[in-house]
């Protein structure tokens, strides 16, 4: 039964145009064409002046560009920029004498003839001009605290650089010269104006009326440099430089394009919900609703939990808190759909299938885990099962069990992540402290043995260090993605599984769904390196699939309440407003 039209509820405040309107016309925010025009004349005839005619700039006029400068961009909204406007003439002038001074220092650096060049470059603005904006940077809030800074610590200075483009812009267009002088060290600057510690100077903005209408760069002209050809600078997909082009990585699998993701994304937002408010529910049904239309019609609906055993020599290093044997009778409890794997899979409503990908030849630290053949086979294996899944279900949760894998998975994870034994060896199914530096110590071997090979692909990590489970796992994430249908990962083994089918097939990524993160030390390392943000965080140690199936349900309910709420009428009220 399909739900009935409801009127769309346009909000009162915000962005008030509908995901229709957005589809029906994507240009409609452009501006007139006049007025494009003007922005490109005024950024091509923008230009660094340096003499100046003594006339004042009124105020009125100098507050419209220091409005244009502080609508700028910046990190985290940060505003971090601050204008220090300079008329005493007593200031200008010792701000003169330090750029003097360092453009002396400077040319005595250079060669003969360009020292000759620099030093006929006027650089009398600073005196000239009536006004000196000096930019500053208020840098004391830490990096950590301003969203994007964390990662990119100066992005508060490119900020501050934005507001200067805006600044000259909208000085040009006012008809106003704008010099940027960086000609200082830059402590004497902030020394002269009292800036205090943790605010840093980007340099002197001469601004006036000018006393040259150039047409082209003063440094052009003076055969310092040219404009490149913009072909020159600008690099299609990669990194390219003369045919030194590397390839790119090998990826035959087709992952959803920008059509899929907007097409889901503009169903979603006509709902009778405000867009997005399933949070990262909403996210992870996108790639599940994405993934599902490259898949011929009807598709089905529903998932299924594969849950895949493995045996480990590693073992025999005193690595687990139970006996090797405790595999089996989960196997065998599994089959009679007693596992808490099955169970688990029944309470979601999920299909329950167990595999059984055998026993790994090596303990590790003296041997490879499994030949170079046997670890192709089992991901081979892993592929079809996960193909075969996917024919049926548009969901793979994914699970495994075998005593001794919390140790294999953490050295596979420090082996592909760079890490160190410290920061992947986990509690497992409950270690004690010994036990806990028995397996650090193993790990630590497990590495050393595996390094001696320089850097190793992602299958020869797998043989070297892996399992028989993980190496099915990683083939199982390859094939469900090639049927079309999302993985739902569990705890460390089995992500640990799906960076390595990510090292295979890169376009894998985005079939990945994070069910939970578990306790096990290593497993929210692996889910950022994978980009995933879990949808459950519940600190789970049971292995098996339990977790990928509690999120499986969720995600399939988070599916169902989106195909079952009431979808809103298009267009209602002007796309500009
Ligand atoms: C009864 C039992 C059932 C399990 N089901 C999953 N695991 C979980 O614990 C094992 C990994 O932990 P370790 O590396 O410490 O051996 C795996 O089998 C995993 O799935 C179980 C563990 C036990 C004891
Ligand atoms: O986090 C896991 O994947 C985990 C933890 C303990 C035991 N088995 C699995």
């Amino acid at each position: 039964m399909s739900p009935s039209t409801w009127n769309r509820p346009v909000p009162l405040i915000g962005d008030r145009t509908s995901a229709a309107e957005r589809a029906e016309d994507v240009a409609a925010w452009a501006f007139p064409e006049p007025a494009r025009q003007a922005l490109h004349d005024v950024v091509a005839a923008r230009r660094d002046i340096r003499r100046y005619r003594p006339d004042p700039v009124e105020p009125e006029v100098l507050q419209r560009v220091l409005a244009a400068a502080h609508a700028a961009p910046s990190v985290g909204h940060s505003q971090p920029w601050r204008f220090v406007v300079v008329s005493e003439p007593a200031t200008r002038e010792r701000a003169a004498r330090m750029a003097d001074e360092q453009r002396l220092r400077q040319a005595a650096q250079l060669e003969p003839d360009a020292a000759r060049r620099l030093l006929d470059l006027q650089l009398e603005g600073i005196r000239e001009a009536p006004l000196g904006v000096v930019v500053a940077c208020d840098r004391r809030t830490p990096a950590a605290g301003v969203l994007g800074r964390a990662t990119f610590p100066d992005a508060d200075l490119w900020s501050c650089a934005c507001a200067i483009q805006n600044l000259w812009l909208a000085a040009r267009a006012e008809g106003l010269g704008v010099g940027w002088v960086t000609l200082f060290d830059p402590a004497d600057l902030e020394g002269l104006l009292g800036l205090p510690d943790g605010v840093v100077t980007l340099g002197w903005l001469c601004l006036g009326w000018p006393d040259e209408r150039p047409p082209a760069p003063g440094l052009e002209r003076a055969g310092w440099s040219r404009r490149q050809p913009v072909a020159d600078v600008v690099m299609a997909e990669r990194w390219t430089e003369a045919d030194a082009a590397p390839a790119p990585p090998p990826s035959h699998l087709r992952a959803p394009g920008r059509a899929e993701v907007v097409e889901v994304r503009d169903h979603a937002d006509a709902m009778l919900t405000p867009p997005g408010s399933l949070g990262l529910l909403d996210r992870a049904v996108d790639r599940l609703e994405a993934a599902a239309r490259l898949r011929p019609d009807p598709h089905p609906t529903g998932g299924a939990l594969l849950v895949v055993a493995g045996r480990h020599p590693v073992t025999r290093h005193g690595v687990s808190a139970y006996a090797d044997a405790v595999t089996d009778d989960v196997v065998a409890a599994a089959r009679a759909g007693e596992s808490a794997g099955a169970a688990a899979a029944r309470a979601a409503h999920l299909a329950f299938r167990s595999h059984d990908a055998g026993t790994a030849t090596g303990d590790l630290v003296h041997d490879d885990a499994l030949t170079a053949p046997a670890t192709a086979a089992l991901v081979t294996d892993g592929r079809e099962l996960g193909r075969d899944l996917a024919r049926d279900h548009l969901l793979v949760a994914v699970g495994e069990v075998g005593v001794g894998n919390t140790t294999v998975a953490a050295a596979l994870a420090a082996l592909l992540l760079d890490l160190a034994p410290d920061d992947v060896v986990g509690l497992g199914s409950g270690a004690d402290s010994a036990m806990l530096e028995r397996k650090r110590g193993v790990v630590a071997r497990a590495l050393a043995r595996a390094r001696t090979a320089g850097s190793i692909g992602a299958l020869e990590a797998l043989g070297a260090v892996g399992g028989p489970e993980v190496a099915v796992l990683a083939g199982v994430v390859l094939g469900a993605a090639e049927g079309g249908a999302v993985t739902v990962l569990d705890g460390l083994a089995t992500s640990v599984a799906a960076v390595v089918a990510t090292r295979l097939e890169p376009g894998v990524a985005a079939y990945l769904v994070a069910g939970q993160r578990s306790r096990e030390r290593a497993h929210a390392r692996v889910l950022e390196h994978l980009g995933l943000e879990p949808l459950l965080d519940l600190r789970l140690r049971a292995g098996e699939g339990v977790g990928a199936a509690l999120a499986s349900g969720t995600l399939l309910s988070g599916l169902e309440l989106r195909r079952g709420t009431g979808r809103t009428t298009a267009p209602s009220g002007p796309a500009h407003s």
